[in-house]
């Protein structure tokens, strides 16, 4: 549905997409997960043809785009990160505004308006200036703006940021059903927990070049460690750490007073074989934690940098 091939975009000397490529299917929720700054926003907005770009090929539906593929844009819908609407509108005439931008019959607009304003839960605030609104209402209907006239592909810009978590799980179960009706979605955030959440694909972003594609899963399964297991208030000798490190899929281990924390291959069956094993030599033990990757692991162990640097 969307290629972007060998982008590259210059802002003077600072290169902020280095031959980018993504390919996104239809009816995907593709996740663009990258820092601040990895080039998630130009990416977006040369997408959109709103910033010329350096080098590269970028097509939508097959077609490409250009600044007046005015056929490509009718289908898209955008959500940006900075709100924006009219602050001298209403809500209803916001969203009316925006649909009318699109779709001209007064009767199609009217429904398409109206179910938006639903879909988005604003309907005891229609007659409300933006102002008037708190932050999250506020991103609610910034989405009602750019989802209105129901295009195939939406593509939101980081839409959840500074929103009450509340608010948010409503932004991020919006956008699941938006998908379940069919539209293609591309997601950015710096949020890992989201992307996870909510996106069928991701492709994490940094300096510009995308750095590992793939579904949640299969990027932690990039991982040389599948879990990481920690067990409080153990006591162990030499020959005890020597047994444990044995086990099948221990990959190391390290006990420092009295927790011994050990990190395991692959994710199944870890926990039940090493605490099978404490309980056949017995061993006690106090408190058990076990921890899967996340996302921010696989980034960590790419570019040897946390995701929220
Ligand atoms: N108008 C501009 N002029 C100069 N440099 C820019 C401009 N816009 C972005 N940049 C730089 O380009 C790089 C990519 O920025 P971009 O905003 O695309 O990243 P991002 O991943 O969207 O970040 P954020 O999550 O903070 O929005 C950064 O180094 C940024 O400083």
């Amino acid at each position: 549905m969307i290629h972007i091939e060998n982008l590259v975009k210059r802002y003077g000397d600072v290169l902020a997409l280095d031959h980018l490529n993504l390919a996104i299917k239809e009816g995907e929720i593709f996740g663009l997960l990258g820092p601040n700054g990895s080039g998630k926003t130009t990416a977006i907005n040369c997408l959109l043809a709103l910033l010329k770009y350096d080098k590269g090929d970028i097509t939508i539906f097959e077609k490409p785009m250009r600044v007046d593929s005015y056929d490509i844009k009718q289908e898209i819908g955008i959500v940006m990160q900075n709100v924006a609407v009219f602050e001298q509108m209403t809500v209803y005439e916001n969203i009316d505004y925006f649909c009318g931008l699109y779709v001209k019959d007064k009767t199609r607009r009217q429904k398409m308006v109206q179910e938006a304003i639903e879909f988005v839960g604003l309907s005891d605030y229609v007659k409300m200036f933006p102002k008037k609104l708190s932050g999250g209402l506020l991103r609610r209907l910034n989405i009602a703006c750019g989802i209105a006239h129901k295009p195939k592909l939406i593509i939101l810009d980081e839409p959840t940021v500074a929103v009450d978590p509340q608010s948010r799980n409503n932004i991020l179960e919006g956008i699941q059903e938006l998908n379940r009706q069919g539209t293609t979605v591309i997601y950015t955030s710096h949020y890992m927990e989201e992307v996870e959440q909510i996106c069928t694909r991701i492709a994490i972003i940094d300096h510009g070049r995308v750095i590992a594609e793939g579904s949640s899963e299969e990027l932690k399964s990039l991982l040389k460690v599948g879990e990481t297991i920690s067990i409080d208030d153990i006591v162990l000798e030499e020959s005890d750490l020597a047994a444990i490190h044995s086990l099948p899929h221990v990959l190391d281990l390290s006990y420092q007073g009295r927790t011994l924390m050990i990190r395991c291959t692959g994710s199944q069956h870890n926990l039940v074989r090493i605490l099978a094993h404490l309980q056949a030599q017995e061993i006690a033990f106090g408190r058990v934690l076990s921890e899967l990757p996340t996302l921010n692991d696989v980034f960590l162990e790419i570019t040897g940098k946390q995701l929220r640097d």
